[in-house]
């Protein structure tokens, strides 16, 4: 069944942020999106000339229409256009118990436009009160709270205050901190089995295309909490998924550019167990050689490590790799898990026998590796963002 997640937010006419950047997210996380506008914006990567909002009654029909024909898995809320529509939205979610609902409190546009006045923002608590988790950034977090978000121990104690009064988890995203590196911190709610607070920190990515990471990063956990992953694990995938599309954004405009949900086609498995066939190894003789006959088939070069290692990326975001003859005797297929430990351990339940554990190599990429009945070597990993966007990818590629 496809994952049907209803988008309660406002349009962005540049097409960065807002509905159309929770569109194309949920489109390439295979889900299928259906929207409540709540207001139409002018706006492009510069900032914002003009909003129009949506009248309540409106948002509350587009609301029920769907619902009533389609159904819904997960809700997203993002900008909510008034105080009204904020009120009588948690009003009407608050009928439907279990749903999982993300709600990024939009307050201000990358660009520093306001995006809610003062009254929107005290009813923003309402919609926190029937929402899964909530999830600002560090000025949101200051504003929904009240409390100081100075450091890391101010900002858990303002999240962990919004979980008490407000009942549900808090992801504290960490993109305005300075650094170099990003941190978020998600804190949930006292449940059996559930962890208080977890954290996730990598490299800050060196890019202006940071207009609607917060749109696509909440609707990317709406989608994955509709495919039954946990909030920790639909978090951590909708991350990925903002990075990768973070890197490989075009450079439109001459503000904070939109990002390329496009573009992340095969970097990330949608399924928990089907694997997802993206690469492919082959030796080689001559590297040079190889290399020039890719490169004039048509591919692109990634990366290349001394004599031994080329990647090239194919269009469409599968990648193939050329490796030196005296390590690699023989062509491997890369198939690529949703949780690679939780795969090859239900294959060998199954009788499968491995050759390889599951096992961190040192190009970032988590492997484990076996052979099919004629011998051909078959290796199912987990890769990310490190298949086609690790550190030493090639700068002009
Ligand atoms: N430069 C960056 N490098 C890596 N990750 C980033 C960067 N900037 C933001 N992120 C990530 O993007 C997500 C959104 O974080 P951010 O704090 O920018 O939210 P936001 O301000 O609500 O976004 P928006 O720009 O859409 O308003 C988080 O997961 C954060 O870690
Ligand atoms: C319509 C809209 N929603 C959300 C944001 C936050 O980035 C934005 N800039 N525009």
């Amino acid at each position: 069944m496809i994952p049907r997640i209803l988008i309660v937010a406002g349009s962005d006419s540049g097409g960065g942020a807002g509905i159309q950047a929770d569109i194309k997210t949920a489109s390439m996380l295979g889900a299928h999106a259906m929207t409540a506008i709540t207001a139409i914006t002018a706006q492009n990567t510069l900032g914002v000339d003009a909003v129009h909002p949506i009248p309540t009654e409106m948002v509350l029909a587009q609301v029920d229409c769907v619902l009533r024909d389609i159904g819904v898995d997960a809700v997203k809320i993002g900008m909510i256009g008034s105080a009204r529509t904020a009120a009588a939205l948690a009003e009407r979610l608050a009928e439907l118990p279990g749903l999982p609902i993300v709600f990024d409190p939009v307050m201000v546009a990358t660009s520093g436009a306001s995006l809610a006045d003062e009254a929107t923002i005290a009813a923003f608590e309402r919609l926190m009160r029937v929402a899964t988790v909530t999830t600002p950034n560090l000025p949101e977090l200051k504003a929904l709270s009240g409390m100081s978000i100075l450091d890391k121990g101010a900002q858990r104690a303002a999240a962990q205050s919004l979980v008490a009064r407000r009942g549900c988890a808090v992801l504290v995203k960490g993109g305005h901190a300075k650094g170099r590196q990003v941190t978020d911190r998600l804190f949930q709610p006292a449940r059996e089995g559930a962890a208080p607070e977890v954290e996730w920190t990598d490299p800050r990515i060196d890019s202006e295309a940071t207009h609607g990471t917060g749109c696509t990063l909440s609707s990317a956990i709406a989608c994955e909490l509709a495919k039954d992953w946990s909030l920790p694990e639909a978090v951590a995938r909708a991350r990925r998924f903002v990075r990768i599309a973070m890197q490989d954004a075009g450079g439109l405009g001459q503000g904070h550019g939109p990002m390329a949900q496009q573009s992340v086609r095969l970097d990330l498995n949608q399924s928990r167990w089907s694997p997802m066939l993206n690469h492919v190894t082959l030796p080689t003789r001559d590297l040079s050689a190889s290399e020039h006959f890719w490169r004039l088939l048509g591919l692109r070069q990634i990366v290349r490590a001394d004599e031994r290692y080329a990647r090239f990326e194919t269009e469409g975001g599968a990648t193939l790799s050329l490796e030196a003859e005296e390590e690699l005797p023989a062509p491997v297929v890369f198939l690529e898990c949703g949780d690679l430990d939780l795969t090859v351990a239900y294959l060998k339940a199954q009788g499968l026998a491995f050759t390889q554990e599951p096992r961190d190599e040192n190009g970032g990429w988590r492997e484990a590796r076996l052979s099919d009945p004629s011998g051909n070597i078959v290796c199912l990993y987990q890769a990310g963002e490190m298949r086609r966007f690790p550190p030493w990818r090639l700068a002009d590629a």
